[in-house]
């Protein structure tokens, strides 16, 4: 096995000749493929080689022009106007406004392709209906809603006034209509910015049994997308559109999906996309391989939440390649078979974790697309994230009754839930206050770019009509009054070669060398490695015989992918010879530069640093053995031993 790495043709493009090297030679640096997500988990992946033996590379050919995209457009039917259910719940107002959503089209990509652009947090109220239990106990209905924008509630035992919130949108949830018009109104629109290269989030929030998951369609099943019918919830209409948007893209990207499933339970990270044979032996996908290697790689290894230039990312969690909605579904559901639920008298199926599902597009201008007449501009590399975010319930523990287990999972989600306030407090706050407590929690370190940074985001507040439930109502109401007041700095994800290139080059001017030896050693013996944590820079240290090493830790570029591959020997044919081909094992989202002495010069390291990154047309797909020796011998670096 090896780790195949290669760069994608890009327009104008020239291999990476790496001459007139200033700083230190080929012996002086080690490339490392992290957080990688093995595709095969049944067998431990063993890599070999350091950077003499194994980097083999593809270079495509082609230089050809593609078009702009556009997202899809999407039918919606409109938004529920003066009507409520007469099973239901909170009373709906006329509307103040109405607005076409009858069709969803994507914004101009022009418009966003420079700097960023302020874009404030979306909020919607999704009003579940009255359940029977709550009525049983003599509940009332104590909202009343004004679409598309006003929920007033009457004053608390011994007040006069009434509760009057204003938000984007307020949706009664009875039956689909609140659910197309949420959808429609809010949701489609950032998946069309997805498609577009931008970050997007809908998060849930709201009081346990309020109607997180079902409104985000957590549970839903993949059978739903074979019926005739829409299906309900937030994710599975999300992936839908995302995947009919992605099939007209596909004319001119080549475009690789892959979703990561993780909770935070009790403030620890766990990946639901593990393996059942994983979950029994207490498995957790391992949190970094290193290049080199040529251990199976270690167990128990945690989920680390770690930053680039980018932004937040997980580190050591699973990464699935999709294709399909009904792919992503399928994995939406193996994840919520072994996510963390309970019951307790509010809900009989209450989520004790925070789950995290996150679809990530890589998408890549096609040398040769399949378009044609369309204008030639537009990005080389897009790549985009949606998080679909379904929190589990604020509660108190007389509603629940919450005993035991129980009680201390409802301590810890309520704790999350208040580092979570406590970050939308701070960002809210005005021009006065700097620090915001993103580290204060997992949850809120993961959720850093949804709030504050460069994500468009849409929080979706949750709650019941019931009276029994009133105060607890208001305070999920105040909460997201004041998320709306959070300002995001969106940018879209275009980042092409050279850009990312010198930005990683900046960050490694940064640090500090400090030993010298004379060529690659197999990296396992360099490690155990330590993560400095300084500000704003993701720096690690490493050991080699006593002697201490350096290592940023760079993104793989947009429209790269990292793999380890496996040569597949394959049976001998009529011709006598044994064909092989290679098969991507694993892969990485990022690569960490290692380094020792003096600073690289421009045209030396982070180049090759790149020219490591394979490049596959589709995740997981297959390198042909001719090209990877092709590669290998024009590219490869001659051999370097230790001292
Ligand atoms: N729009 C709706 N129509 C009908 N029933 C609903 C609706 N929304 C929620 N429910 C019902 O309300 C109950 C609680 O919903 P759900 O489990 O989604 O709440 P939750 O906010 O996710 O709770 P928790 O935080 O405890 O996990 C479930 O029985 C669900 O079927």
């Amino acid at each position: 096995m090896g780790v195949c790495c290669s760069r994608p043709p890009i327009e104008g493009d020239q291999p990476q000749a790496l001459p007139g090297r200033e700083g230190p030679g080929p012996d002086k640096t080690l490339h490392t493929a992290d957080s990688i997500s093995s595709n095969k988990s049944s067998s431990p992946i063993r890599v070999k080689a350091g950077l003499s033996d194994s980097p083999s590379f593809k270079v495509q050919p082609g230089n050809g022009r593609s078009s702009l995209f556009k997202a899809s457009p999407v039918k919606t039917t409109s938004p529920v106007k003066g009507q409520s259910s007469p099973k239901r719940s909170a009373k709906v107002m006329p509307s103040e406004e109405s607005e076409s959503t009858d069709e969803i089209t994507s914004v101009p990509s022009e418009q966003f392709t420079a700097a960023f652009s302020p874009s404030a947090v979306k909020v919607a109220v999704a009003v579940r209906p009255m359940l029977e239990f709550e009525s049983l106990k003599g509940a009332t209905d104590c909202l009343k809603l004004k679409p598309p924008h006003l929920v007033t509630l009457p004053p608390l035992r011994g007040g006069t006034e009434e509760y009057r919130f204003e938000y984007d949108r307020v949706y009664d949830m009875v039956e689909t209509r609140g659910d197309d018009a949420l959808f429609g109104e809010l949701v489609a629109p950032l998946v069309a910015r997805v498609l577009q290269g931008f970050n997007a989030t809908v998060l849930a929030y709201g009081q346990t049994g309020s109607g997180k998951t079902y409104s985000m369609g957590s549970t839903a099943d993949p059978q739903q997308l074979n019926g005739r019918s829409k299906p309900y919830g937030v994710i599975p209409r999300a992936l839908v559109t995302l995947f009919e948007g992605l099939q007209q893209l596909q004319a001119d990207y080549d475009v690789a999906t892959k979703v990561t499933f993780v909770e935070i339970y009790q403030d620890d990270i766990r990946d639901l996309l593990r393996t059942p044979a994983e979950t029994a032996a207490g498995f957790q996908p391992q949190a970094r391989m290193v290049l080199g290697s040529t251990e199976t790689l270690p167990k128990e290894r945690g989920i680390n939440i770690r930053e680039n230039s980018e932004g937040t990312f997980l580190d050591g969690v699973r990464e699935m390649p999709v294709r399909s909605a009904m792919d992503a579904m399928t994995l939406l559901q193996r994840g919520n078979s072994i996510r963390v639920v309970g019951a307790h008298n509010m809900n009989e199926r209450s989520s004790r974790s925070h789950v995290i599902y996150t679809i990530q597009l890589n998408m890549r201008k096609k040398s040769q697309p399949r378009s044609s007449g369309r204008p030639t501009s537009g990005p080389a590399f897009l790549r985009s994230k949606l998080h679909l975010i379904d929190l589990a319930g604020s509660e108190r523990q007389k509603d629940t009754g919450a005993t035991g287990q129980s009680f201390s999972e409802g301590i810890q989600i309520n704790k999350g839930l208040l580092a979570l306030g406590n970050v939308i407090g701070a960002l809210t706050e005005g021009k006065g206050r700097k620090h915001v407590p993103y580290r204060d929690s997992k949850l809120t370190r993961i959720l850093q770019d949804s709030l504050g940074g460069n994500s468009e985001t849409l929080m979706v507040a949750c709650v019941t009509p019931s009276s029994l439930s009133q105060e607890h109502t208001i305070g999920t109401l105040r909460y997201a009054s004041r998320a709306r007041s959070i300002k995001n700095q969106l940018r879209r994800n275009d980042q092409d070669l050279k850009a990312a290139m010198t930005s990683a080059l900046s960050t490694i001017h940064l640090l500090p060398c400090t030993i010298q030896h004379n060529g690659v050693a197999n990296v396992n013996e360099y490690f155990l490695t330590s993560h400095i944590d300084q500000a704003g820079s993701n720096i690690l240290e490493a050991t080699l015989r006593g002697r201490q090493l350096y290592g940023a830790q760079l993104p793989v570029p947009p429209g790269y992918e990292c793999h380890v591959l496996e040569r597949q020997q394959q049976p001998p044919q009529h011709t006598g010879e044994a064909p092989a081909s290679w098969q991507s094992t694993a892969s990485a989202s990022s690569i960490t530069y290692w380094k020792h002495d003096i600073h690289p010069a421009k045209t030396d390291d982070i180049p090759r640093c790149y020219e490591w990154l394979k490049l596959s047309e589709q995740i997981a797909a297959d390198v042909p053995w001719q090209e990877v020796e092709a590669a290998v011998h024009t590219s490869q670096e001659p051999a370097a031993t230790l001292p």
